[in-house]
């Protein structure tokens, strides 16, 4: 089958992979309790899933993942209130087209970057191959409207990185899908750990623009499968 045969994605299937994708947060342990959640646009539709607010990530299922119109309103009728976050997603899929997948964690390494408002340096190589540069803060933002959303979509615009580390909140991270987006928190939760076990050793050291260049670029075009 060639690539442009490939039959669309159903929506059913795309419950089902968020639901995956929430059990991804837990594996990798970029979650506890009901914090965090994640969405997934649906192709070729003004519409996007989000999970259900407050539901234990171990009673997610595919009906608990909220259809919602772009605008964040509810797209079918629900038992289930959307996450308390999903202005915030919303505002994202509405201002960068090429996003299809967001992700918000309070993953421990990371947050503890975004508790002291400072960015996440790029000293490893990782850190380049996966944002391009230093994971940035922005702003502190009430939870609940779409001054979240207005933070991501500000820092992250023109920026390589698809993490943003929200001032004394969290992780927020977008991708192409929502596979794409769970990878980015993973990594930026990685990226933070290394780096503030690297401080106890003793002052990391920032890679040079030109290597960072390189190594985003070959991360980006070449690396793996292509
Ligand atoms: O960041 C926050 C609250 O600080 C929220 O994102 C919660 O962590 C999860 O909320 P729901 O998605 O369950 O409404």
């Amino acid at each position: 089958m060639k690539a442009d045969q490939v039959p669309p994605v159903t929506l059913a299937e795309l419950r089902s992979e968020l639901v995956h994708r929430h059990r991804q947060l837990v594996d990798y342990r970029l979650v506890v309790w009901t914090a965090g959640n994640a969405s997934v646009r649906v192709p070729d539709s003004e519409l996007f899933l989000i999970k259900a607010s407050g539901v234990d990530y171990d009673a997610l299922t595919p009906s608990s993942m909220v259809l919602c119109h772009l605008d964040g309103s509810l797209a079918e009728e629900s038992e289930l209130s959307p996450s308390s976050d999903t202005a915030a997603h919303a505002y994202v899929y509405r201002h960068m087209p090429e996003v299809g997948g967001v992700v918000h964690t309070h993953s421990n390494y990371a947050c503890a970057f975004a508790a002291v408002g400072e960015p996440i340096p790029c000293v490893l190589t990782g850190i380049a191959d996966e944002f391009g540069g230093e994971i940035p803060v922005g702003p502190f933002a009430r939870i609940g409207d779409d001054a979240i959303g207005q933070g991501i979509v500000a820092t992250l615009s023109g920026h390589r990185s698809r993490a943003v580390l929200m001032a004394n909140h969290g992780v927020f991270t977008i991708g192409e899908d929502a596979k794409a987006a769970v990878k980015a928190a993973v990594l930026c939760e990685d990226s933070a750990r290394s780096v503030l076990l690297a401080r106890g050793l003793g002052a990391p050291r920032v890679i040079a623009q030109d290597d960072v260049d390189a190594l985003y670029e070959r991360y980006q075009n070449v690396y793996g499968q292509r």
